[in-house]
């Protein structure tokens, strides 16, 4: 990449104009503002100004699979990617080597084992890429994605040693690469890495980088489910439906996301569901070796399945297996809120036994008249509804006035989203956490 990301700074790069980390476009010479370029300094007031289009140097070729058309840099950039994808094994083991060999001291950054996060890089990159067209979507995933990096110590003197590797990997596996879709990703990366860095700072600013968290009780609910309750050594604000990375000593530098089964406590203690695994490293130690007085480490909270308050739409609530771990937190959420909304929760698993959390479940339907549990089990049941949640949903339907909260495997997601749309639920009024996040992109 050859120039050097300073924090909060415009990004110059040699032979290339300093490109906006906000919006995108060239900065007039001389330009040093800490955030802004000129222009949109003062363009920023208005809306349209940080979107697509607006002030982008080039015209728009091209369309996305929506038919909108796309700027020739994010042409260029999905043409890449398509060239990449098949080989994204070998580009992104490529990519790894090139950092260690030339920065060492950056391979004590990540677990020995690295499987996990070839994955993640390279789906970061892909929806980085989809969104290079939507300034504001592009800024509100990378300001995510930096606060989670925090945890793993990435430092702004990190990213040109990213840039370097990445740009290296890519041209040796995109075959059409030429000094026009460098320059491209140069440029594309240059962006992202300072929105990134920005937002890094901006979060330092307020959240420590991780917390600490004392195991205070570990219920073992199932041979391979544990309940696990933690006292994070400082304040912990989260919303319910959120989730959280977490860290064992057992395995330094390997991260598993867990939702909080609670709502936010006066006590500030965090619950977690986890189940044990086939080759689950941290699930396992969770669940066959945490004891209380252990420590953990978490990443800060994350994801987007959050009530909406401002409506009073009923919630159809789905919870595959551990996925009823947030279901239980949104229900405490509208319990505390007092709004009395219908809730109405589908709890699916194998069989009877699985159904580790039936009787919170079924106490808290006891508490509360608005609430109603439903268990749904695959196999025998002796109560409950037989089979699996999709089928148990469309049975139900066709729930008009409800939004749907979905947690649970990604099969199961998709299959509900797909059930709920073809009974005419908009795509709008379903959530879930990213199906991107429960699943490995391959198995590599
Ligand atoms: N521990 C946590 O905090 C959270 C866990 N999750 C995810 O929830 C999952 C829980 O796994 P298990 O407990 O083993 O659940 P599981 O595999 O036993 O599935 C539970 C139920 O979900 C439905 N289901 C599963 N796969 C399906 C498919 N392909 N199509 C249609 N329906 C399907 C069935 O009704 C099944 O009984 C994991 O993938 C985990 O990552 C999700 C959110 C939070």
């Amino acid at each position: 990449m050859g120039q050097k990301s300073v924090t909060g700074e415009l990004v110059r790069i040699p032979g290339l104009p300093a490109i906006c980390p906000t919006c995108r476009c060239r900065v007039h010479a001389g330009a040093r503002d800490r955030r802004r370029c000129v222009r949109c300094r003062h363009a920023h007031a208005t809306r349209s100004c940080s979107r697509r289009g607006t002030h982008m140097d080039a015209p728009t070729t091209m369309s996305t699979g929506d038919g909108t058309p796309r700027s020739p840099d994010a042409t260029l950039i999905h043409r890449t990617l398509a060239e990449i994808i098949p080989v994204a094994n070998q580009a992104t083991l490529y990519f790894y080597a090139l950092l260690f060999v030339r920065h060492p001291d950056l391979r004590a950054m990540f677990p020995v084992a690295m499987d996990t996060r070839r994955d993640r890089l390279l789906r970061a990159i892909l929806t980085a890429a989809d969104r290079m067209d939507d300034p504001e979507a592009l800024v509100e995933y990378l300001g995510g994605l930096a606060r989670g990096h925090r945890k793993y110590g990435a430092l702004p003197a990190h990213y040109p040693a990213f840039g370097e590797a990445l740009l290296g990997a890519l041209s040796r596996y995109a075959t059409t690469w030429n000094g026009e879709t460098e320059a491209a990703w140069i440029r594309a990366y240059t962006a992202i890495s300072q929105i990134m860095i920005d937002a890094a700072a901006e979060d330092a600013e307020r959240a420590p980088a991780r917390w600490l968290a004392e195991v205070v009780s570990h219920d073992l609910r199932t041979p391979d489910t544990a309940v696990l309750t933690v006292r994070p050594d400082q304040a912990y604000p989260f919303l319910a439906g959120q989730y959280a990375a977490m860290e064992t000593p057992w395995w330094p530098r390997i991260w598993r996301h867990y939702s909080f089964a609670s709502a936010p406590r006066p006590d500030g203690l965090l619950t977690f569901h986890v189940k044990a695994v086939p080759a689950g490293w941290v699930s396992n130690a969770l669940v066959r070796r945490a004891r209380p007085g252990d420590v953990v480490r978490l990443g800060p909270p994350t994801g987007s399945m959050i009530i909406d308050h401002t409506t009073h739409n009923g919630l159809l609530c789905l919870g595959g297996g551990t996925g009823i771990a947030p279901i239980k937190a949104l229900v405490e959420d509208v319990a505390e809120h007092g709004d009395r909304r219908p809730v109405q929760v589908f709890y699916g698993a194998r069989s009877d036994r699985d159904l580790y959390d039936i009787d919170t479940m079924l106490r808290l339907q006891k508490t509360f008249p608005w609430l109603a549990v439903r268990p749904v089990v695959s196999r025998d049941t002796g109560s409950g509804l037989k089979g699996l949640l999709p089928d148990a949903v469309r049975e139900g339907g066709p729930w008009p006035e409800y939004d749907a909260y979905l947690s649970g495997p990604p099969g199961m997601i998709r299959s509900v989203v797909d059930v709920l749309r073809g009974i005419g639920m908009p795509s709008e009024r379903i959530r879930h956490d990213s199906v991107e996040e429960l699943a490995p992109l391959s198995p590599g």
